[in-house]
């Protein structure tokens, strides 16, 4: 079993070093808008599906609370967590509206949704898109394949972090990356750099 272990941080290494070639400017891009957003009393919404809820739950504990270093709380919030909200807009309208109607409440021009698919397929997140720039809000895309029915939704100021890789394991170890990348981008452009 061994052999499959390896095999395993192997391909997620080898992903990573793919990732690493293409990403680091859509990652910066990217923490730009949301830095933006931050100074001009904007939030950060996020949404996902799975360990992609994961993702966006992580991300936006890391906002509330802290990264790594000691700084204010900022304003992020995870669409994921609200059982009841997500269930009885599930049971009563669709699945694929739990992100949606929740944009849609509380979503306001100048914020940010942190879209989260693997596949870019997901037909919640696609929505939740589609809800996001209803109310003239940006859109940060994490995506990996072909980018799916998300990619060609984006609008010119949205970003797109695409990590090349069609395996959804290899594509979250990346997203996590690419998170913790964010979070350390947005303190040191907020709070300065303790280096
Ligand atoms: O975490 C994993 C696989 O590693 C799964 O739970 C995965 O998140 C689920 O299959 C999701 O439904 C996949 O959705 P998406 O990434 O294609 O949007
Ligand atoms: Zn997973």
């Amino acid at each position: 079993m061994q052999n499959r272990i390896q095999h395993m941080f192997q391909a997620s290494i080898d992903t990573k070093q793919q990732a690493l070639q293409v990403l680091p400017a859509a990652i910066e891009q990217a923490s730009l808008l949301m830095v933006n957003a931050l100074l001009n009393d904007g939030k950060i919404l996020s949404c996902g599906n799975g360990g992609s809820a994961g993702d966006a739950q992580h991300f936006s504990s890391e906002m509330l609370n802290r990264f790594e270093r000691e700084r204010p709380s900022l304003p992020a919030l995870a669409l994921t967590t609200d059982s009841s909200t997500i269930t009885s807009i599930a049971n009563d309208y669709s699945y694929e509206e739990v992100f949606a109607k929740q944009i849609r409440a509380l979503g306001q021009q100048g914020d940010i949704l942190l879209a989260i698919s693997t596949s870019g397929n997901s037909a919640n997140v696609v929505q939740a898109i589609h809800a996001a720039h209803d109310r003239n809000m940006k859109i940060v895309a994490l995506t990996g394949r072909d980018g799916g029915a998300m990619a060609p939704l984006l609008q010119p100021d949205d970003i797109e972090i695409r990590v090349p890789s069609s395996v959804t394991a290899r594509i979250q170890e990346v997203h996590l990356l690419a998170i913790h990348c964010l979070c350390d981008l947005i303190d040191r452009q907020l709070f300065g750099s303790e280096e």
